[in-house]
């Protein structure tokens, strides 16, 4: 009988998950009377059904009050400021995560600074976001702050380590490269304007990519041995006509030349869903510390 062994090329996100939430399954074991966290969706949006089916799934395993509430697509941008403040001023309420994104009316960014940023776990208050810059990471946009987890996950010291950021977006690209910065590591951010992002990736130590484009990163885009982190989630439909989440990256042949690989599903996936609620419980402890709840 043939054994397959487990390829340790492949960084497991869902075990690094598993550890995160049993440490904030510790810290809520000793509370009572927790808010809950509440997650916004604005409208139907198919993007974000999984990530808040996922949130709901980790909060029950760390112990976590967890409410989804979904506005309509038509709310108006006072209504929605306005319930924002009143979940700001809810004692019951511990954080609140809005989804993106949002039907095109409504202005994102200044509804994400409306959310106190003591309630703030996303961290994408323009307060928690600029705190990045002073390396202050404690409330790190959740998908960033799961990168840097996973990079970490490989043993590599990220003192001196080459990294190639692809994508600058204000929730995943920007705030990574200034928390990989704060690491100590030298970093490069591309863009859809960079001349040529496989010159870049190709001397990088660890290739992170948010582009959200299926099958963009291939294997002679890096280095033999480098460290792969996929951040893409991409929906399509595979030859017998069934939905599937790809990341960015050419997972089965850049493995073959990758040091490490994160896969997608299982991957960047599950570890931000598990520092959502550690940021939570960060919230818990920056509202006790503030005097807002005992
Ligand atoms: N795993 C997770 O937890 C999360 C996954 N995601 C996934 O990550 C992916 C990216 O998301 P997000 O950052 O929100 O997406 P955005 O669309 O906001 O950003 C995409 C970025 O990729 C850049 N880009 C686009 N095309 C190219 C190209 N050909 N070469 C180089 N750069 C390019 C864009 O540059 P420019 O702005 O210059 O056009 C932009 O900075 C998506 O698949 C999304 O679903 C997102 C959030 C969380
Ligand atoms: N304000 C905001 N912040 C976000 O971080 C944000 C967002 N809006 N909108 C949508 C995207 C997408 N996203 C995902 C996170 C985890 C999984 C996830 O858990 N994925 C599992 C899927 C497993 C399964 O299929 O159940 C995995 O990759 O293994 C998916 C998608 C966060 N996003």
């Amino acid at each position: 009988m043939t054994q397959t062994l487990p390829d340790h090329r492949l960084i497991d996100g869902r075990n690094v998950a598993r550890r995160i939430l049993a440490e904030c399954k510790d810290y809520t074991d000793e509370q009572n009377n927790l808010g809950r966290l509440v997650s916004i969706c604005i409208g139907d949006v198919p993007e974000t059904e999984v990530y808040v089916r996922n949130q709901a799934r980790g909060a029950e395993r760390a112990g976590l009050p967890f409410e989804q509430v979904n506005w309509d697509a038509n709310i108006t941008q006072d209504e929605a400021k306005q319930i924002i403040q009143q979940m700001n001023d809810d004692a019951s309420i511990l954080g609140v995560i809005i989804q993106r994104p949002a039907p095109a009316h409504i202005n994102i960014r200044s509804l994400q600074s409306a959310v106190h940023p003591l309630k703030d776990v996303e961290g994408m208050n323009p307060a928690s976001i600029g705190n990045i810059v002073y390396s202050d990471v404690a409330l790190a946009p959740c998908t960033a702050a799961a990168s840097v987890e996973l990079i970490k996950e490989t043993g590599l010291n990220l003192e001196g380590l080459e990294v190639v950021m692809i994508g600058h977006s204000e929730i995943v690209g920007k705030p990574a490269a200034m928390m990989l910065m704060a690491e100590g590591a030298t970093v490069t951010v591309c863009h859809h304007l960079t001349r040529s992002v496989a010159m870049h990736s190709r001397r990088a130590d660890v290739v992170v990519v948010a582009v959200g484009i299926a099958g963009f990163l291939g294997p002679d885009m890096i280095k033999p041995g480098a460290a792969v982190i996929d951040i893409g989630i991409n929906q399509i439909t595979d030859e017998d006509g069934n939905f599937k989440i790809v990341g960015d990256v050419q997972t089965q042949a850049v493995t073959e030349v990758a040091g490490w690989i994160t896969p997608v599903p299982g991957g960047v996936g599950p570890v931000t869903v598990a520092i959502l609620i550690r940021n939570a419980i960060v919230a818990h402890k920056r509202q006790v510390a503030a005097g807002w709840i005992s």
